[in-house]
């Protein structure tokens, strides 16, 4: 095949690509860009700008309010906005996979190989290339270094000694999270480079995948008639590219680490901060004719000639004995490893090196509490386990990967499934590691009241699931710093249920000791201007915290609304109860969340002012649309009242208590009627019954409810809340306005379409389209038998976000047609697993097996 042909069929991103190498086992699927690529389109993170006047007007108070708390939090008080509203984070198009597992940590390298975004305190980002972290390869031929070069396409200012600037023709990366490929097609010295990076992301396991680490496996093919010694060197600066890099006290050592006839070796670089210290270590497996030799430190900032000249010599690093002494103030330090091997004509060899990180002990912002990472009950938290985490990464993942292999491979070969939704499935799965996730264990001590606070939730299994599982959190958005939002992580949840289901049931556990506690300090809501108190007894929090403070001990970090009034947060607690039970066959679980249900669902009934069985909307923006005013009785939040209200009726009759069973099946039956009358227009439902211009703008998110009970088989017979004609029709008319009527149908849905196809504009964010409503929308499509409008309408978001914006890795929560985004790397769109398990259900997989592991069949 022709390199052109080749490149055409490889992606719409590889079109640069003029190596003829294809690697050395890179998965067929996944995201696949050439290092030499170029991300056309500028889009810009939604500004003050972009706010069209009347919206400026409307929103005045709010944009006063939110200024003058903005100044105080971050001038002030000299922290973090939990929101910048006026400080985005600029789009860099740069972002790859990132290296770690769940709750520990993470480092993403981008697709040009650089480490360029890091999140080791827990849920705070910065985004930073390092420069110094870097491959290399030395090729020597007969004794003489024939080829010595970075693996990196940048030209920097410092580090000038070294051959930088590799030509991005010549290699590409490929992405299938949690693993990458970058293949190195070596110009004119016919050896090809396949490096390849994995994470312990595995479902259901709760153990390694809480691991800090990263391995590169780097295969070695060599197309000359002669031998060639291979060196890879992996070099990294001791820090994470902030100033604190510079603070001084900072220490590298090297280390060997053996147990069971295995050895590594590599160094550990101590970064000695006051608060969350933390070890990085490089290192590399040594084994019959690998070499593994090391360089301590080396001045990151200066010219590294040393470090070149000590490698170009030999294809061997130094490999010093002893300490590195600690930096000075203004001094940076740097270390590297080295594995070298003989690669015979015609031959492939294979060197292992891997990147841990040991930051055990973390505080948030607050630091008022210390928490111990999961990790630490399988390697310690003294701090001094970076060597051995090193040492079990490197001896085992190739059992991860066999795992990650069995769990994806069914969905892989299938072929019925598009190559686009493979890669989206999975590497927008990035999230639950790169969420600013933290996953802790409870303190040995803690008890039951502890946890519950003094209202005391008498959840039984409370203490037991958060001593086994922990605790899990992970952030809205890496810009929008909230814990576990919970009428986002709605949607999310479906990935988390079906790969880490104990992490789901921790969570909800967590909201459920929530609901029962208040939290009286008074403060200003910034929309309405009004003050009340920060969370009232028997709701569901908005979120649990704010990295920057202590999240689970102060929840509620969004401040825009009172979300005690909100519409959506309760039943979304109880929509999730019953899908996990359904999905898990928990019983324990459902049993301790049974009185929670009660208790929400009591809450939310005194949103139902004239007794019709529906609830209505307050006249704001009382919901996950927040910025989208809704009045009356609305096809979202009633949709989703309806659902959980009819789950009520399904738990009731799980548990045996009839009392409850009847009390919901009178609302249920008072409450479709009302539904009907009151939104259904004979082709779909009104966005809401206000009457106001713009009540009968088709909402893509109007079938929220019917997505849970399909999702659940609630949706037949007895349980049939809404009519299949209706939910079909409703279907049909968003796919054909929302969608096709959209930006030429390429980029999903828009969140609201008028009845004659123009955008609803009566809002910022109606005529947004957030790509985890549109998968979530394409999984009920596909539950209704809407196969290809579901995916059609889902592929449009993938291409937008992943192939014409370049936001790899940072889907965001919404783009407009044209120029804006906003709030990337997001939540949401892990709600494309609902899309996975709509296509298992309707191979008729229903529900997930009792027990893991669970290895999806073919849709
Ligand atoms: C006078 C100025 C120049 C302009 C004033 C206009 C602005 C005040 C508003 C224009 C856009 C508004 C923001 C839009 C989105 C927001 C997100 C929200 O947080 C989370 O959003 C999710 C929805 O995307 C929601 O599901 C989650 O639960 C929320 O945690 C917070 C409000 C806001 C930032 C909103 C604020 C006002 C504008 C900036």
């Amino acid at each position: 095949m022709a390199a052109a042909e080749a490149a055409e069929v490889a992606g719409p991103l590889m079109r640069r690509y003029e190596g003829a190498a294809r690697g050395r086992g890179v998965a067929e699927a996944g995201w696949r860009v050439c290092l030499a690529h170029r991300f056309e389109e500028p889009r810009q993170p939604y500004g003050a700008a972009d706010v069209p006047l009347r919206d400026v007007l409307r929103h005045i108070g709010l944009a006063l309010r939110y200024f003058r708390w903005w100044y105080k939090k971050t001038h002030l008080e000299k922290k973090p906005a939990f929101i910048d509203l006026l400080c985005a984070v600029p789009l860099q198009q740069i972002y790859g996979c990132p290296l770690g597992g769940i709750g520990g940590g993470t480092i993403t390298r981008g697709w040009q190989g650089e480490f360029c975004r890091w999140q080791l305190n827990p849920g705070i980002y910065h985004y930073e290339t390092v420069i110094a972290n870097q491959f290399t390869v030395c090729l020597r031929c007969k004794g003489q270094t024939i080829y010595q070069q970075v693996l990196s396409v940048e030209r920097p200012s410092t580090l000038q000694g070294w051959n930088w600037g590799y030509c991005g023709q010549y290699a590409f990366y490929h992405a299938l999270y949690p693993r990458a490929w970058m293949v190195y097609d070596l110009p004119g010295q016919n050896v090809v480079l396949t490096c390849r990076q994995v994470s312990p992301v595995i479902p259901h396991d709760y153990k390694d995948s809480s691991l800090p680490v990263g391995v590169f496996i780097w295969e070695v093919e060599n197309g000359r008639d002669e031998d060639v010694d291979v060196s890879i060197m992996f070099s990294m600066q001791n820090g994470t590219g902030t100033k604190e890099d510079g603070n001084g006290g900072h220490w590298n050592e090297p280390f060997t680490f053996e147990k069971e006839g295995e050895q590594v070796a590599g160094v550990l670089l101590h970064h000695c901060t006051h608060v969350n210290p933390f070890t990085l270590a490089i290192s590399a497996r040594e084994k019959t004719g690998t070499e593994v030799t090391h360089l301590t430190a080396f001045n990151p900032a200066g010219s590294g000639r040393e470090v070149w000249q000590d490698l170009l010599q030999d294809g061997r690093l130094d490999s010093p004995t002893g300490k590195s002494s600690p930096t000075e103030k203004g001094e940076m330090t740097a270390a590297a490893v080295c594995a070298s091997c003989r690669v015979p004509a015609q031959g492939h060899r294979t060197l292992e090196l891997a990147l841990a990180w040991d930051m055990p002990r973390v505080y948030f912002g607050s630091k008022e509490k210390l928490h111990l990472r999961r990790y630490t009950r399988f390697f310690g938290s003294g701090g001094d386990a970076a060597s051995a985490l090193s040492h079990h990464a490197l001896t085992h993942y190739e059992e991860w990967e066999k795992k990650i292999e069995a769990w994806q491979k069914p969905i892989l070969e299938n072929s019925q499934l598009p190559s686009w939704y493979k890669s989206a499935l999975f590497n927008e799965l990035y999230f639950v590691t790169d969420g600013g996730t933290i996953w802790v264990e409870l303190p040995p001590d803690c008890c039951a009241e502890d946890l519950q606070g003094p209202a005391g939730a008498g959840l039984s299994h409370l203490l037991p699931v958060l001593r086994e599982y922990g605790r899990f959190a992970y952030l809205e958005g890496q810009e929008y710093r909230m814990y576990n939002t919970y009428d986002v992580h709605f949607y999310a949840s479906f990935a988390l249920v079906m790969l880490w289901p104990k992490l789901q049931i921790s969570l909800q556990y967590d909201i459920a000791v929530t609901v029962v506690n208040e939290d009286v300090q008074p403060r200003q809501y910034l929309v309405c201007g009004q003050t009340a108190q920060v969370k009232l007894k028997n709701v569901v929090p908005h979120d649990i915290g704010d990295p920057g403070d202590e999240p689970w001990q102060r929840v509620n970090a969004y401040l825009m609304h009172d979300t005690a009034d909100w519409k959506d947060l309760n039943l979304k607690f109880v929509l999730q109860v019953y899908r996990d039970y359904y999905l898990t066959h928990d019983l324990l679980y459902l049993q301790d969340m049974w009185p929670v249900c009660q208790a929400v669902m009591e809450s939310e009934l005194k949103f139902d002012t004239d007794n019709d069985g529906l609830i209505e909307n307050g006249g704001f923006a009382d919901q996950t649309y927040d910025a989208w005013v809704v009045n009356g009785p609305s096809a979202y939040c009633g949709g989703l009242w309806l659902a959980a209200v009819c789950m009520m009726c399904k738990m009731a009759e799980v548990l045996g208590d009839t009392e409850i069973q009847q009390k919901y099946m009178d609302i249920l039956s008072k409450g479709k009627e009302a539904f009907e009358r009151l939104l259904w227009n004979g082709k779909y439902y009104n966005y809401d019954s206000s009457g106001s211009d713009t009540s009968s703008s088709i909402m893509s998110d109007q079938c929220a409810g019917q997505w849970f009970l399909g999702a659940c088989g609630l949706d037949k017979g007895e349980f049939e809340v809404f009519p299949k004609s209706h939910v079909v029709s409703a279907l049909k008319t968003i796919f054909e306005k929302n969608v096709m009527s959209f930006a030429g149908g390429t980029m999903g849905a828009v969140n609201g379409m008028r009845p004659d196809g123009v955008p609803d504009t009566s809002s910022v964010q109606s005529d947004e389209v957030w790509i985890g409503v549109v998968y979530a929308l394409a999984a009920t499509m596909i539950q209704e038998g809407l196969v290809e409008e579901g995916f059609h309408t889902a592929e449009g978001c993938y291409r937008t976000v992943w192939e014409q914006l370049g936001m790899a890795f940072q889907t965001p929560e919404a783009y407009r047609e044209k120029k804006v985004y906003r709030s990337l790397a997001y939540m949401r769109p892990l709600s494309i697993w609902s899309m996975q398990l709509a296509l298992e259900r309707r191979a008729g997989q229903a529900p997930a097996p009792l027990q893991p592991p669970q290895v999806p069949i073919h849709p």
